[in-house]
């Protein structure tokens, strides 16, 4: 008889894996996690949702014993973490953005798209706009961004800005403007501005007239990769951007250059994805849908920090500003710009 060499196991926990993910997205269509504030019987929830009531004992059961719920006799209710980013009546719901994520990434007809290859005009035009739903991106993205990313930017913020306050500060590629705004909340002297492409800013728009700070942050419009973007900025935010300049990455990085102030600095949120094109997996995975339709964007870490070295950025290293750096994803860079190469 054969005797296997190695152990086949991980295919099985892969199966189970995807049999996970299932359940849960179908909780966060069916809202089960908003039911489930308190201990509820499958009776209750199916008498308030409609929902077959033999099934949603069967279905909280699952979610259970995934560590989604807790179990107590016959009775389910959220854990802290489903309460916190499940519910919808918690300001950190996350659901609409999972399930868009999940979407916007999904794999589910991999199977055509590597038998017929991709789309011509998308990959001729590699343009990520045309391809991306980034107005809604922008949309349900707001409660993702306060789940850390804006708190670390504000903290490091600070921190840069110690002894003055940012005149200037572009978002650019800013979606929803949140960074912007939060900005500018915190540095009460500060001007924003918030860059995006014409489909997404409504959005931004909207959200800053009711916050109050209309006189405060402007909304340009355009193409950042073909129009101005201002000048005179303290501060600059290129988060999750740079890819969508790949065809340009030079001429882009100059305008940034330009655009920056003599003491401003850039931030930075990129994949690093390695040279391989291997690492990060959930980049490398995430990417694989749009890349398969045509678009050719994804940029690696290394191409990134060279062509930000050519244009006369420098990192600024964790070592020069304390523990500001913590919890944050992307990195912060001064320019040197050519009066300054003189005066050394
Ligand atoms: C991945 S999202 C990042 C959004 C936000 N900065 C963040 O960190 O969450 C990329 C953003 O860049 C914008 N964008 C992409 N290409 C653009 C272009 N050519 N001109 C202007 N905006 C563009 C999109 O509309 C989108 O809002």
């Amino acid at each position: 008889m054969v005797k296997p060499q190695l152990n086949p196991g991980q295919y099985y926990k892969l199966l189970h894996q995807k049999r996970v993910t299932e359940l849960f997205l179908s909780g966060l269509r069916l809202h089960i996690f908003t039911e489930l504030e308190g201990w509820e019987t499958p009776a209750s929830v199916a008498a308030r949702t409609g929902l077959n009531e033999r099934n949603v004992s069967l279905f909280l059961n699952a979610l259970a014993s995934i560590g989604m719920l807790e179990k107590d006799g016959t009775r389910f209710c959220n854990t802290p973490e489903s309460n916190e980013f499940l519910n919808e009546t918690s300001p950190l719901y996350l659901g609409e953005c999972l399930l868009f994520r999940e979407n916007m990434m999904s794999l589910h007809s991999i199977d055509e798209k590597v038998k017929n290859g991709p789309d011509i005009q998308t990959l001729h035009q590699n343009i990520g706009a045309e391809v991306y739903d980034f107005c809604e991106m922008a949309k349900v993205t707001v409660p993702e961004m306060y789940t850390g990313r804006v708190q670390s930017l504000l903290a490091a913020v600070k921190e840069l800005f110690i002894d003055r306050q940012p005149g200037k500060i572009l978002d650019l590629g800013g979606g929803s403007g949140v960074f912007a705004m939060e900005l500018v909340a915190a540095f009460p002297e500060s001007k924003g501005v918030v860059f995006e492409h014409p489909k997404v800013t409504a959005l931004p728009r909207r959200l800053i007239t009711e916050r109050g700070l209309s006189s405060r942050i402007e909304v340009m419009e355009g193409d950042f990769n073909k129009d101005g973007i201002g000048e005179d900025y303290d501060l600059i935010i290129a988060s999750g951007v740079l890819d969508f300049a790949k065809d340009y990455l030079d001429s882009f990085l100059e305008k940034l250059k330009h655009a920056l102030s003599a003491n401003g600095y850039l931030y930075i949120v990129t994949h690093e994805v390695s040279e391989d094109y291997q690492n990060p997996p959930e980049s490398i995975l995430g990417w694989l849908s749009s890349h398969l339709d045509g678009l050719d964007l994804l940029l690696t870490k290394n191409t990134i920090e060279q062509a930000l070295m050519k244009h006369g950025f420098h990192c600024m290293e964790k070592r020069d500003v304390g523990g500001m750096f913590k919890g944050l994803p992307g990195k912060f860079y001064q320019v040197i710009k050519e009066e300054e190469h003189q005066d050394d």
